[in-house]
C-alpha cells in the first residue's frame, strides 16, 4: 500500500505537486491520471526517494522509501526506457542487477520468463523494440518480487499488441495480490485498466474514485433541442423544472438548447402539448476526454481523429458527442531508470495528446542513493 499525506513538491516557483493526499490499495490497479505537467511523475519520483517532497509524505507500507531495509524486494518500478547500455544483453543487464541487489541469479531466469524475453535474452538490448525494451524495464521492476509496482506511462509509444500486453500483465500483478500504480494522461488507456483512479491536475488531487463511477458522473447524458422559437420552447422547459442552457449558434450548427436530467421522450412531449416545432431532438453523451480535460483543468489539447476535441464541457453543444521508455525500468535501489469526441462511456479509441511530452522518471543508476533528486535534466 502507499499511501501520501500532504505530498507537495516545488522547482523554485512551480509547485509541481500541491498537498496530494491518496492512498493506493493492493489488489487492484490504479491510474494516476491527469494531463501533460500535472505532477504525476514528480509524485513517482517522490514515492521512490528520487526527489525530496518540499512538504508532507509518502510511505510504503508505513515507511518512506529511505527506510525501507531491502527496497528492491518491496517496490520496483519503470519509469524511463532505454536506459539499459546497448551492448548488454537482457540476462547480463538483469544478472548484474541482480548481483548487485544480493538477489539470486535463478530470479534472472524467472523474470525472463515472465515477461517473455527468454528468447531473445541473449541478444543486445540495444536492438530492442520498445514494446521488448519495456519487457526488460518491468523484469528489472519484478526481480525482487516486490508487492508493490510503479509504471510511469508505460504504455506511451506502444503499439496496439504492446499495449495489450501491459495491460493484461497488470492486471495479473494486481490479481496477484500486489499494488499496482500506473500513470497515464490517457483517459480512455485508463478506463481499461485501472479499477481505481487517482486524478490530479495541475498538482492537485481531482478525485480518487472507483473508474466505473468516474466515468459513470464524467459521462451524463443531455438532450440538445432547436426550433424555430426557442425563446418559447425554453420557458416551456424551465417552466417544467428542468435545467437548459442556451448553446449559441457557431459556425457548424445553429442556436439550440440543451437540457439536463431529462429524455428525447419528454422533451418532445412538452413541446408537442404546446404545439411547438422542432428543427432538432438529440440525446448526447458527454465525452470522458472533455470531462476531464474540464475537472482537471487541462491546458493540453486533446486530439483524435485528426481534430480538436478540447472544447465545451460534456452535455455543451459545439463537440461532437457531446455538448459539446519505458522505460527504464526502475529498479529501486539497483536502478531505476491517448479518443477524440467519443459517444459512449468508453472512448473508442486512445487520446494523443497535442502537447506531447515523453514519458518522464529518472534515469537509472545502478545503485541510486535513497533521497537523491533527480532532475529531469539529468535524464538519459
Ligand atoms: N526537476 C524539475 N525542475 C523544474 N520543474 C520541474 C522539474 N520536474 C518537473 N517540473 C515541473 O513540474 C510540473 C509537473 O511535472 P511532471 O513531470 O511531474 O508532470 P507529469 O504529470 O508527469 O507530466 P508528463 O506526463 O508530461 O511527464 C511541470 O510543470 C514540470 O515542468
Amino acid at each position: 500500500m502507499i499511501e501520501a499525506r500532504g505530498l507537495t513538491k516545488r522547482y523554485g516557483r512551480t509547485t509541481a505537486v500541491n498537498a496530494l493526499t491518496f492512498s493506493v490499495q493492493p489488489g487492484k490497479v490504479t491510474g494516476f491520471l491527469g494531463p501533460n505537467g500535472a505532477g504525476k511523475s514528480t509524485t513517482m519520483r517522490m514515492i521512490l526517494g528520487l526527489d525530496h517532497p518540499s512538504a508532507g509524505d509518502v510511505r510504503i507500507g508505513g515507511r518512506r522509501y529511505a527506510d525501507l531495509k531491502e527496497p528492491l524486494r518491496e517496490v520496483g518500478a519503470l519509469l524511463e526506457a532505454k536506459w539499459v547500455h546497448p551492448n548488454r544483453s537482457a540476462r547480463s543487464h538483469l544478472r548484474w542487477m541482480a548481483a548487485s541487489n544480493r538477489i539470486p541469479a535463478k530470479r534472472v531466469d524467472e523474470v525472463l520468463e515472465i515477461v517473455g524475453l527468454t528468447g531473445v535474452a541473449g541478444r543486445r538490448a540495444g536492438g530492442y523494440s520498445l514494446g521488448m525494451a519495456q519487457r526488460l524495464g518491468i523484469a528489472v521492476a519484478l526481480l525482487g518480487d516486490p508487492g508493490v509496482l510503479l509504471f510511469d506511462e508505460p504504455v506511451n509509444g506502444l503499439d496496439p499488441e504492446g499495449i495489450l500486453w501491459i495491460r493484461q500483465f497488470m492486471h495479473r500483478l494486481a490479481h496477484e495480490g500486489r499494488t499496482v500504480f500506473v500513470s497515464s494522461h490517457l483517459l480512455s488507456e485508463m478506463a481499461l485498466t485501472a479499477q481505481e483512479l487517482i486524478v490530479i491536475g495541475r498538482g492537485r488531487l481531482i478525485a480518487q474514485t472507483s473508474t466505473k463511477s468516474f466515468i459513470e458522473s464524467a459521462s451524463d447524458s443531455s438532450v440538445r433541442v432547436r426550433g424555430p422559437e426557442l425563446a418559447r420552447l425554453y420557458g416551456v422547459l424551465t417552466g417544467q423544472g428542468l435545467a437548459v442552457q442556451e448553446a449559441p449558434a457557431t459556425e457548424d450548427s445553429p442556436a439550440a438548447l440543451i437540457v439536463r436530467g431529462t429524455s428525447t421522450e419528454q422533451v418532445g412531449e412538452l413541446a408537442g402539448t404546446v404545439g411547438l416545432v422542432l428543427h432538432e431532438l438529440t440525446e448526447s453523451r458527454g465525452s470522458l476526454e472533455q470531462a476531464f480535460i474540464q475537472m482537471t483543468g487541462g491546458d493540453v489539447e486533446y486530439q483524435a481523429g485528426g481534430h480538436t476535441a478540447a472544447g465545451p464541457a460534456p452535455g455543451v453543444p459545439g463537440g461532437p458527442g457531446g455538448p459539446g521508455g519505458p522505460s527504464a525500468a526502475f529498479p529501486p535501489p539497483g536502478a531505476v531508470p491517448p479518443p477524440g469526441s467519443g459517444t459512449g462511456p468508453v472512448p473508442p479509441g486512445p487520446v494523443t495528446p497535442g502537447a506531447s511530452g515523453g514519458p518522464a522518471g529518472a534515469p537509472a543508476p545502478p545503485a541510486p542513493q535513497p533521497g537523491a533528486e533527480a532532475r529531469r535534466a539529468g535524464k538519459p
